[in-house]
């Protein structure tokens, strides 16, 4: 693999792109790390790459990166990623997300960028077949937040198809978890997401969690997701670059475990690994709620050299409490 070259990573101050960037680093990679630290985190462990605070709009910073440290691979994690935000603000998502990607992916080309590597999304899958959704299912977002990543997955293939550059797009599944070794994990004040939050309603320092909805089609009629550990998100990333670079074709793949989690089943094995319940209570079912939404893992497991580490909701739940139980004690 190409570790004399320099990886770009935007978004690399961020929960998912500082994981890849640490990835990166343990295996040696030199990486460059473009963020404008609008949600991201200035980690220590970024001085250990070539940080370069902007935005991936900025096309002139962009090229300048990409001939200063002869860039042949990008992993673009950077965007803003809240669905609830992206309907009362879809400007904002458009904006961020697919002009700001537009963009970057020109300066790429410019550059002579070979291979382009996209955070996606499950979202943008919509509504989802009572059964592992593949890649080849039906697309039709159920938000700006998800139209927003699947314009930009079409303009990469469009571009690729001109043969200017290979892409691998991961569509990830629910991210969750931190660092085993407490170097990094999701910063945010007030999580957004359910392991988050049950965390917070745990600790005490937010309500009890609200569980949307206890009749939706599932086994116990409460949602169910496929929960991924951030380190093996990571890992996949590492893996998906040196597919990429030692020859294989562009690819667009589910980024998950194939297996799914009810959140009763979260807060129940919460409860256990913190020895104490979870307070929750059940609230009416978001408008749109998927019941299931659990990744058909074929091409993945097909394509990458990859074995995920920590594939177990314990390792997933222990990891991001004790993270959370660090961050509660700093603050
Ligand atoms: N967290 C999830 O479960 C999840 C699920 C599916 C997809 N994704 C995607 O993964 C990527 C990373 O998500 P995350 O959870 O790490 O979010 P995050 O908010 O922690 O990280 C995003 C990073 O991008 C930076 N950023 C935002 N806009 C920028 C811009 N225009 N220029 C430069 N930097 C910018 C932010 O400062 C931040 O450091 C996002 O593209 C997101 O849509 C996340
Ligand atoms: O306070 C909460 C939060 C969530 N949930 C439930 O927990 C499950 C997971 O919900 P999240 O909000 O954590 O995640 P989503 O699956 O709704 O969506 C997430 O995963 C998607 C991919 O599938 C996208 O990436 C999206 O950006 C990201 O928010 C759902 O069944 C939801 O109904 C609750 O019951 N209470």
């Amino acid at each position: 693999m190409g570790k004399g070259n320099s990886i770009l990573v935007t978004g690399g101050a961020g929960y998912i792109g500082g994981q890849t960037v640490l990835a990166l680093l343990d295996q040696g990679f030199e990486v460059c790390v473009l963020d404008d630290l609008s949600t991201g985190h200035r980690n220590d462990f970024l001085a250990r790459t070539h940080f370069y605070e902007g935005r991936v709009h900025d096309q002139a910073l962009v090229k300048n990166v990409l001939v200063r440290h002869g860039i042949r691979s990008v992993l673009h994690f950077a965007g803003s990623i809240k669905v609830d935000e992206s309907v009362s603000n879809p400007l904002k998502y458009y904006e961020n997300n697919t002009e700001g990607s537009r963009a970057l992916i020109e300066a790429c080309m410019a550059g002579g960028v070979e291979n382009f590597i996209f955070s996606s999304t499950a979202a943008v899958y919509g509504t989802t077949p009572g059964r592992p959704v593949s890649e080849k299912d039906t697309t039709f977002p159920l938000n700006p937040y998800g139209w927003s990543k699947l314009f930009t997955e079409r303009l990469l293939e469009d571009v690729a198809a001109t043969g200017a550059l290979k892409y691998g797009i991961f569509r990830y599944f629910n991210v969750a978890g931190a660092d085993p070794d407490m170097r990094h994990g999701q910063y945010q004040e007030k999580p957004v997401h359910l392991i988050g939050r049950a965390i917070d309603a745990l600790l005490g320092g937010a309500p009890p969690l609200t569980v949307f909805g206890k009749a939706l089609a599932t086994p116990d009629g409460t949602g169910v997701r496929d929960y991924i550990h951030v380190t093996d998100v990571a890992d996949a990333h590492v893996a998906l670059l040196a597919y990429l670079e030692e020859g294989g074709e562009s690819r667009r793949l589910n980024l998950g475990y194939g297996k799914g989690y009810s959140v009763l089943e979260v807060v129940t094995a919460l409860s256990e690994i913190a020895g104490r319940d979870v307070p929750c209570e059940f609230g009416a079912a978001r408008a749109g709620e998927a019941p299931c939404v659990v990744a058909n893992v074929a091409a993945l497991r097909g394509v990458l050299n990859w074995q995920p580490k920590h594939d177990t909701l314990g390792q997933i739940l222990r990891h991001s409490l004790d993270w959370q139980e660090a961050l509660a004690a700093k603050r």
